[in-house]
């Protein structure tokens, strides 16, 4: 039986099963088989021919932002808008056929957008080139997904199931789980909360079921067996999502006010160039970047040359984004912020550091 078969199988028997507590694991591991031949089928499609000409696109600048949405709703007008790069825009479905990159500078960051084809329902399984756009999307630090204002909301949850089920999880974080596979030594299993959705003997028969025998597990949330699985399968990427829904010029005040409401949103018209500036900033926002300045002993930090790092980065990633070795012959540092009581104050390598401040760092 081929992969395409086996999922369908899969796909029909959830159908089938009704949704209660008594089930509940079975859909669970039906679940995580789905997930598992999809991620199949995505990486398949790597070695054959298929391989994805025009798909392999540098990673550059310091963040990633990957549109994905249905054809025609204006992901090539977007690139061409906020980017010097053309991406052809047209009024016929697929204009788009390969990844096309562009980039733009925000607050001193440089980010990377990338334009792909539309995808279409069943994408995940293969339909159009939803392989290999799936494939760029689990690439991105995170997933802009560009709707059509005039279409029915249903076209966000088609676009978000297809999402989920290649083990892309939008605006979630990794479920507050430790989990640790050993050699020996069977099943150590404590959650710290109540768990509604999971018990000891459940996450025994899980891991039984993928033939694991000996590891530490500890459970800090209240989690679904999805996401247990989500755990255990190891290769879900957590991807902050933007829902940019595009052409209000085309719709009524009342809907344009209900869309906006919406949490994680921005509303735009890219061919009339409303509210671009809003979603440039939410893009920044939700990339949680910083910007930090380093600055040389008895000179002044040079506020126009900032250093990006991610939210919650310690003074060495600062010393990783200065030079490759500088962590090595790292003494101590001295840091001018909202995160020293004092300024300057000395702090060690793992001292996490505020967006703006600045650091100076003293070598062996
Ligand atoms: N009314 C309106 N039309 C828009 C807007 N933005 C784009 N369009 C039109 O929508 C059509 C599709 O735009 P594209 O940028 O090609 O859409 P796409 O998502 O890249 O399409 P594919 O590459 O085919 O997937 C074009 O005719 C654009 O002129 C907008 O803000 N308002
Ligand atoms: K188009
Ligand atoms: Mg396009």
């Amino acid at each position: 039986m081929g992969i395409l078969e086996k999922i369908t199988d899969i796909e029909n028997e959830i159908k089938r099963t009704q949704k209660n507590k008594a089930t509940e694991y079975h859909l669970g591991l039906l679940k995580a088989k789905l997930a598992k031949y999809r991620v199949q089928l995505i990486e398949g499609s790597k070695t054959k021919s298929e391989k994805g000409e025009g798909f392999d696109v540098m990673k550059s600048g310091d963040a990633r932002v990957v549109m994905i949405g249905f054809p025609s709703v204006g992901k090539s007008t977007l690139l061409s808008k906020l980017t010097p790069t053309e991406s052809i825009a047209a009024a016929y479905e697929f204009t788009t056929l390969t990844c096309v990159p562009g980039k733009f500078t925000y607050k001193g960051a440089t980010i990377q957008l990338l334009d792909l084809p539309g995808i279409i329902e069943g994408a995940s399984q293969g339909k159009g080139r939803g392989r290999q756009v799936i494939a760029v999307a689990r690439t991105a630090d995170i997933v802009l997904m560009m709707l059509d204002a005039t279409k029915p909301t249903k076209q966000r949850e088609l676009l978000e199931a297809e999402l989920e089920a290649v083990g892309i999880r939008l605006n979630q974080s990794f479920p507050n789980v430790s989990f640790k596979i050993k050699k020996a030594g069977g099943i150590s299993f404590n959650a710290t909360v109540k768990l509604h959705h999971l018990d000891a003997k459940m996450v025994h028969n899980i891991l039984h079921d993928y033939k694991i025998f000996n590891a530490d597990i500890v459970i800090r949330e209240d989690i679904t067996v999805d996401q247990f699985i989500d755990v255990i399968l190891g290769n879900r990427r957590y991807i902050n999502c933007i829902y940019c829904y595009n052409k209000i010029d085309q719709i009524t005040m009342e809907e344009l006010d209900r869309l906006a409401h919406q949490p994680n949103t921005a509303v735009v018209s890219c061919e009339q160039d409303l509210n671009m500036d809003f979603l440039v900033d939410t893009i920044w926002k939700k990339l949680n970047l910083m910007r930090v300045y380093t600055k040389r002993r008895g000179e002044l930090p040079d506020f126009d040359d900032g250093l990006i790092v991610r939210n919650g980065a310690t003074v060495e990633h600062v010393c990783h984004a200065i030079h490759r070795t500088l962590a090595d012959s790292f003494r101590y540092a001295l840091v001018w912020g909202t995160s020293t009581k004092h300024n300057p104050q000395r702090v060690g390598i793992h001292h996490q550091v505020h967006d703006e401040d600045v650091i100076q760092v003293v070598k062996k």
